[in-house]
């Protein structure tokens, strides 16, 4: 049991409302006109938990945003594969197993998370764990609910390995990447806080923090040219559709799918990172389907945001040989591409299975699009996929 003595397990009851709605609701900013505007009123089972999920990611994010700003190389290490991690990684982490446990205190708290501890432990850490729960506390302290701030170091570690969950098919589960994205968030680019709730093996919820993604519209664009006010907040509860708002607090509008049903029209978002989708495979599916405009490339699950909202129609990954995609990479953009509309599947047509623990064992690659072009796609896959193997 992680003791906090910062106010969120006390709220007042105007801000309980407020959870609902805008965190930070000092303006309300006007969303663009080109997504149909509805204002949530229907309750779900998991209203509880979406608030909570709501506001976690987004104090998550105002971390993140002041690290990214002001990013020091200290501030970066590298992990035992070889991938970055930040002290905004794991200080995400530690906010929204904060905030989580404050706001849902039911028991058993289970959270399965992309980091852990172990690294920031060592002695020559002392300053990295520091820095950390300095942040960890500025943002609680930062929030309105939220005056005094006590955590101690070892308070804050203790958040962050509360992430070590297995996950699986039985009771709930909060699934968390605390940045996804790292690099580009290390490149000043794209970048989300993913944080959804499996229940019985099924994800019921979804949030999706993208601070650097704009408002309006990101079709025809790429990462380097992106244009206007940024800080999306997108979310999905499973039957009650998706819907996005400011990340500076703004009444939330219903998004959807592209409707396109010609594949010439199409747009797709794949990895920036090279490394992390085989760019050549994705281009012959392009290929095959006739689509003129070139890939979007951006990093995180900003693609499954994008894509929730009609900027593109596509989002193809496949990862090179032998890398086993996380639970946390996808859950949370997935009900919201589905909710909105969309479809998420491997790359032979099977739904993404998140009950099996840490890992998605999937066959190939994951493919995401609306109903009426993925039959088009499966095939497009299929025979681009065959070409690959005959060719080996
Ligand atoms: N080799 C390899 N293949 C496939 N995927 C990998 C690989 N290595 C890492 N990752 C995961 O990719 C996550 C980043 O998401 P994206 O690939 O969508 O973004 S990016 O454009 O590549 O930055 C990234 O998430 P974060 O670690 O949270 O940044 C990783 O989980
Ligand atoms: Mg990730
Ligand atoms: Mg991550
Ligand atoms: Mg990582």
């Amino acid at each position: 049991m992680i003791s906090v003595n910062c106010g969120l397990c006390t709220l007042k009851p105007q801000i309980k409302a407020h959870l609902l709605f805008p965190l930070f609701s000092s303006k309300n900013k006007t969303l663009p006109s080109s997504y149909s505007v509805k204002i949530v009123s229907s309750m779900s089972s998991y209203d509880k938990e979406l608030a909570a999920a709501k506001k976690a990611a987004s104090l998550a994010a105002r971390l993140c945003q002041k690290v990214q700003k002001a990013l020091v190389r200290s501030d970066v290490q590298s992990k035992s594969d070889e991938s970055p991690v930040t002290v905004a990684d794991y200080g995400s982490q530690a906010v929204v197993s904060l905030v989580l446990q404050k706001e849902i205190p039911s028991k058993p708290f289970s959270l399965v998370a992309e980091e852990d501890s172990a690294d920031i432990r060592l002695d020559a850490a002392k300053e990295t764990r520091e820095r950390i729960t300095k942040l960890v506390c500025d943002t609680l302290a930062s929030d309105e609910s939220c005056s005094v701030c006590n955590l101690s170091q070892e308070d804050v570690l203790s958040a962050i390995d509360s992430g070590k969950s297995e996950g699986g098919s039985r009771g709930r589960h909060w699934v968390l990447d605390p940045i996804d994205g790292t690099k580009g968030f290390l490149r000043g680019d794209q970048y989300a806080i993913a944080l959804a709730l499996l229940d019985e093996g099924r994800v019921v919820l979804g949030v999706l923090a993208c601070p650097n993604l704009p408002l309006k519209s990101i079709s025809g664009s790429s990462q380097k040219n992106l244009h206007g006010e940024v800080g999306c907040l997108f979310y999905a509860a499973v039957g009650s559709g998706t819907y996005m708002q400011s990340l500076d607090g703004s009444s939330a509008v219903k998004v959807q799918v592209s409707a396109i049903d010609n594949t010439e029209e199409a747009s797709f978002f794949e990895s920036y990172e090279a490394a992390h989708s085989q760019h050549d495979l994705t281009n012959t599916i392009a290929r095959k389907l006739g689509v003129k405009a070139p890939p979007v490339r951006i990093d995180s699950q900003a693609k499954y945001g994008a894509l929730s909202r009609g900027d593109g129609a596509i989002y193809l990954r496949f990862p090179h040989k032998g890398y086993q995609e996380k639970i946390w990479d996808h859950a949370a953009g997935c009900i919201v591409v589905t909710e909105a509309g969309g479809v998420a599947t491997d790359a032979a047509g099977n739904p993404l299975d998140f009950s099996r623990g840490r890992y998605l064992d999937l066959d190939t690659g994951i493919i995401v699009t609306n109903q009426k072009l993925m039959p088009q796609l499966l095939k497009a896959v299929k025979e681009s996929l065959e070409e690959k193997s005959s060719s080996l």
